[in-house]
């Protein structure tokens, strides 16, 4: 295997972006990808596929490599060298390889595997805020399973195909998918592949969405003709699976705090043919108290840590701070407390996080049903998704009932 100079010079500037300045990983992926128009999908892959792991792998190659914060271009380079060494790559003879201790790397990656925090390359309060929550056997599993590289999860979008038609549309592109049973609108990729370029996707047939996501949904219940409310939307990743299950009939109101994402909701409605959608930009109490007691369903897609679906974020992992998860815990509590009153009588509701925390999941769902508010819910069921058993991102998700 070798190393070309240019790939290489990419992923060095892309990690300093991402490890100095705070850049996300999923976009410096993607302007490094932009960089040159020669380069074939194996060099492609070869950038984002080091980008990532580098990323991923942060803590431990730093520790092998003996470098500290902040990194500077040499400090890159070591780093990058011990991927290269761990990785089997013969290291060219370039002036920034000279001297590495190739004996000393792998010996150190060993010493260094028996120390978990350092294995999975997590800040010490991470590994330490995992074993509080999940117990030491539990989250030894999940942080490793959260380790690996994700797969590519299709969302079939029902208003436009079928899982089956879209199966064998891919399957003409080469791209070979499996039909997992338990999920009924997924499509898993068998290899990775840049399916944004397919016609598929431009026409709207799919959605690129986990099967763990996929779930929330359908644990909602929807049936066309309903008035729901998705009242964390974002960028409707659910509220687009929503429309689909709903046959474009009825009503899906959409909100968000923020209108940037609310933008890119639209055009992924246009794209998906969802024609049922109504936007709201929650601005106070106001908007919220204009729907007391008015919808049939409420999707609370609450903002989380994030610290169930690491392997497509490995960068969370160096931006999170522990005053932002006490933060959003607060968050969590108070949207259930306001958005659950959106509820008819009746109706249900879905509270939803992508962690596998304890704190931002079950004992919020405690939490609420002791409240006042909480007095009307009865409790239906829950579902606590570990990546190390579903395989796929960790999840939690809640269905309440109003009385
Ligand atoms: C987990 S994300 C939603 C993901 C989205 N539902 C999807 O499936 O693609 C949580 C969302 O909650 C929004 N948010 C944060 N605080 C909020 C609040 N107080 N009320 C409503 N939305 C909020 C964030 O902007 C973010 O888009």
């Amino acid at each position: 295997m070798r190393l070309h100079r240019n790939l290489v010079f990419t992923v060095i500037d892309s990690i300093l972006a991402i490890f100095n300045d705070g850049e996300y990983a999923d976009k410096m992926v993607a302007r490094a990808l932009k960089k040159d128009k020669r380069w074939g999908s194996a060099d492609r892959k070869f950038v984002a596929e080091t980008i990532y792991e580098i990323v991923r792998w942060r803590r431990l190659y730093a520790e092998i490599a003996e470098v500290k914060d902040p990194i500077n271009r040499d400090d890159a380079w070591r780093i990058f060298a011990v991927w290269a060494v761990l990785r089997g790559y013969t290291l060219p003879d370039w002036k920034y390889f000279e001297n590495t201790p190739e004996r000393r790397i792998k010996g150190r990656f060993d010493e260094l595997s028996k120390i978990r925090k350092f294995k999975e390359s997590i800040p010490d309060w991470i590994d330490e805020l995992g074993v509080k929550e999940l117990g030491e056997e539990k989250w030894t599993k999940e942080i490793a399973a959260q380790n690996k590289q994700a797969s590519v999860i299709l969302r079939v979008n029902t208003l436009k195909t079928t899982r089956q038609k879209l199966y064998g549309i891919l399957m003409d592109l080469d791209i070979e998918t499996i039909m997992p049973e338990e999920y009924p609108d997924a499509l898993i990729l068998k290899e990775r592949a840049n399916v944004f370029l397919t016609d598929a996707f431009k026409e709207g047939l799919f959605e690129v969405q986990d099967a763990s996501s996929q779930l929330v949904a359908r644990l909602l219940d929807v049936k066309p003709g309903m008035r729901v409310v998705d009242t964390c939307a974002g960028a409707g990743g659910k509220t687009l699976h929503i429309a689909s299950l709903m046959e474009n009939k009825g009503q899906i109101i959409a909100m968000d705090i923020y209108e940037s994402k609310q933008k890119q909701l639209k055009i992924r409605a246009k794209r998906n043919g969802a024609f049922n959608i109504e936007y709201r930009i929650i601005e106070g109490t106001k908007t919220i108290k204009k729907l007391h007691d008015k919808a049939d369903r409420v999707l609370i897609d609450a903002p989380c840590s994030g610290l169930g679906v690491l392997k497509r974020n490995p960068d969370s992992k160096w931006k999170l701070r522990p005053e932002f998860i006490e933060e959003i815990k607060e968050v969590q509590a108070q949207v259930l407390q306001d958005y659950s009153k959106i509820l008819k009588s009746g109706g249900k509701l879905v509270y939803a996080t992508c962690s596998v925390l304890p704190s931002e999941n079950e004992k919020q769902i405690e939490k609420f049903l002791n409240s006042e508010a909480g007095k009307d819910f009865k409790f239906i069921e829950d579902h606590k998704i570990l990546a190390s058993e579903s395989g796929f991102d960790g999840f939690y998700m809640a269905l309440l009932e109003k009385k």
